[in-house]
């Protein structure tokens, strides 16, 4: 694969690595210390003694390793787009951002700003996410390594055939991952709120519905599958879910064998040769890395350090399970091909990495993990056969339909692991819900009676709007197609609505995989937070032309739109015009322009520039196509932007923020127009 590790610019950011290590059991809580005593001191003496049991590292590489812990991790950025973009928005961080940024203090320290860890965007990249992938991220927010994962799916033009589902089992961070992700414009995400161990099985079907028998019987596995609690949890989750041939990536900040060796080789352990630890040393060329551990110890709560759990004394067994030993388990399961990055090596933060590959179905005989004894009951349930499949690549994000192991546990010693380890599988195979979810609840956002939110409330999932495939006949989307003049290419079986009200507000369109996760009803136990983009809005103000198209989704919808409602501006002072003006009059465009809005309808239309076409190769801010909103009222337009979205614009535009920030006070403090001295002209926007 022809992706570089490639790590550049400097700045400090935060510690190297999170403060659990250094104890029994996977919590590491023996060893921890509290962060001021960790920026104080610097010094730690049984985390040291810890790592040296663990025999991490060779001994001549420990004082390096130690000094590079004591310093603070480089800020690091992560810049995406098309080649061009990218260069560009490279070039202009280095030339106006580092400067300033290294003069920005916060709390009185300098150069604190937010960032991704560069060892953070190495699992997206091992997962090798191709564009018709199916990537479920299971532990998703804030979402970093979604949004780069979404980039890898849209590496081409053009419809998307690849799916991302993202997921948090906090419902608050999995608005966070909308809000996050919003300036993506996928309409080839979802996001789900669930316990990742707990994840429904979600069906991708294209052929047939099942019928209501088999949707009783697979919602009954689906039960089974997951009411089970073996010491991996989330790990074994994403194991089942993923498909035969998919790839696996389990990542940690950790250094911890425990949480890392231990885990995959347990995994390994039970899968029974269904799963295996690719060879990744060809892929990131430039990225330093260091072998996973063959052998390890595990200290007691006394502090001793055991190889096996047989040798560990009965009253020191507290917190430890048979899992998180080594011995007699590791031979033949390559863990060295797992990837171990210490901070020394390429100044990053301590990270573990390991890429698994699914062989063959994934049935771990429970019975079998090393857990201290379970009483276990036979489940005499029958396999069922597997009908759903996926025409275009074959892909099943399920494996429902597997037959369910033999053994149940009874226990509940496993408690959910805390997932600040993280594992994303991938599969060959925003509109803003959290604003709209503040509302009334129906995703729309219209004022309803109590009783219509009541029964509103009822219809939601897990406190989630209903996700609604609008049939693509519907009358209020032909008009909406007829507005906007859209093409007939334009797919019109791809919209959702988050409402069961036959009248809609929002529609967000979504790709063909979303789709068909979307609509089988198995998948009602899906609590979607989120589907697609928001593509047209319907604005009640306006007498005629009811819909608004929404700059989340003009990246898709913006090819099909016809002429009729697009303007084309080949001048800068047309976009200033825009704006730095609140309601700028036709009058205030030069002739094209002009020309366009005095010809259209009322309504809302799109203007576009391309800043190329202008500006050519000349130093400036702006490097993509722009493409915005407007409201064409009587005699004047608006854009349909928020002010930071203007302002934002503004810079990219000329540099200069101040100029129109002082303006803006003005004209808010006269309650007018500055430029004109007039009120502003009512619009849907402003109305
Ligand atoms: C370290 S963060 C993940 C960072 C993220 N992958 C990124 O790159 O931005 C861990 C996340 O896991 C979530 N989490 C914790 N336990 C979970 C579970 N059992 N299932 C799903 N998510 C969980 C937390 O809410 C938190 O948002």
């Amino acid at each position: 694969m022809g992706k570089q590790f490639r790590k550049g610019g400097r700045g400090r950011g935060g510690r190297r690595q999170r403060d659990r290590e250094g104890g029994a059991g996977t919590e590491g809580k023996s060893g921890n210390y509290k962060s001021d005593e960790w920026s104080s001191k610097l010094e730690n003496e049984r985390f040291e003694a810890y790592y040296k049991t663990q025999n991490i590292l060779p001994d001549d590489e420990w004082p390096k390793f130690m000094e590079s812990l004591r310093t603070t991790l480089p800020t690091t950025f992560r810049i995406t787009g098309s080649r061009k973009v990218s260069a560009g928005l490279r070039d202009a961080m280095i030339r106006e951002h580092i400067p300033n940024l290294r003069e920005a203090e916060v709390d009185g320290e300098k150069g604190n700003i937010s960032r991704q860890e560069a060892v953070s965007m190495i699992p997206p990249l091992l997962l090798d996410v191709q564009p018709h992938h199916i990537v479920f991220d299971m532990c998703a927010a804030p979402g970093s390594k979604t949004a780069q994962i979404i980039e890898a799916i849209h590496a081409e033009e053009g419809f998307v055939s690849g799916l991302v589902v993202a997921n948090d089992a906090d419902n608050a961070r999995s608005h966070m991952l909308v809000r996050q992700t919003k300036r993506l414009q996928s309409e080839a995400l979802l996001v789900t709120n669930h316990q990742a161990q707990m994840m429904p099985n979600m069906f991708i079907r294209e052929r047939r519905r099942h019928t209501a028998q088999e949707q009783a019987h697979l919602a009954q596995v689906d039960r089974r599958q997951r009411s089970r609690a073996p010491p991996v949890q989330i790990l074994r989750r994403g194991c089942q879910l993923l498909r035969v041939g998919g790839r696996l990536v389990y990542s940690t900040c950790s250094f911890n064998p425990i949480e890392n060796e231990a885990v995959v080789a347990e995994l390994l352990r039970i899968a029974d040769g269904s799963f295996e630890l690719l060879d990744v040393s060809a892929e990131l060329p430039g990225l330093i890395r260091r072998p996973g551990l063959t052998s390890w110890k595990v200290v007691s709560i006394k502090g001793n350090s055991y190889d096996s759990y047989d040798s560990v004394p009965p009253a020191e067994r507290t917190k430890l399970q048979p899992s998180m030993f080594s011995t007699g388990v590791t031979e033949g399961m390559n863990m060295d091909r797992c990837l171990r990055l210490y901070p020394h090596l390429q100044d990053t933060g301590g990270f573990f990495v390991a890429v698994l590959q699914k062989v063959k179905p994934f049935n771990p005989d429970l019975s079998a993990a090393q857990t201290p004894p379970v009483t276990t009951t036979t489940d005499a349930d029958a396999p069922v056969e597997e009908e759903v499949k996926d025409v275009d690549n074959d892909a099943d994000m399920e494996e429902s339909l597997e037959p369910p192991s033999k053994k149940r546990r009874t226990d509940d010693a496993s408690e959910a692991d805390e997932a600040d380890d993280e594992v994303a599988a991938e599969d060959d195979a925003t509109g803003d819900l959290a604003e709209e979810g503040a509302g009334d609840g129906d995703g729309d956002g219209d004022a309803d009676s109590d009783g219509d939110k009541k029964g509103k409330r009822r219809q939601r999932q897990g406190g989630e709007d209903p996700v609604v495939l609008v049939d693509a006949g519907n009358k209020e989307l032909e008009s909406l197609r007829s507005q906007f003049g859209i093409s007939d290419e334009f797919p019109k079986d791809q919209f959702i609505v988050r409402t069961t009200n036959e009248v809609f507000k929002t529609l967000y369109f979504v790709s063909s995989t979303s789709k068909r996760v979307l609509a089988p009803p198995e998948n009602g136990r899906v609590k979607f937070v989120h589907a697609g983009v928001k593509a047209f809005v319907r604005c009640d103000a306006a007498r005629n032309n009811l819909y608004r198209v929404q700059s989340d989704g003009l990246r898709v919808t913006f090819p099909f739109l016809g002429d009729g409602r697009v303007v084309k501006a080949t001048q800068r002072e047309d976009l200033l015009a825009l704006l730095q003006k609140e309601y700028p009059l036709f009058t205030d465009f030069t002739e094209t322009v002009r020309t366009k809005l005095q010809k259209m309808d009322e309504g809302c239309a799109v203007i576009v520039y391309d800043p190329d076409v202008e500006l050519g190769t000349a130093e400036r801010r702006l490097y993509h196509v722009l493409m915005i909103p407007l409201w064409r009222a009587k005699v004047s337009v608006n854009l349909l932007l928020n002010k930071a979205e203007k302002q934002s614009l503004l810079w990219q535009l000329t540099g200069s923020l101040q100029a129109e920030e002082e303006k803006r006070r003005r004209r808010i403090e006269n309650g007018r127009d500055a430029q004109t001295g007039r009120m502003p002209e009512p619009t849907p926007s402003n109305a």
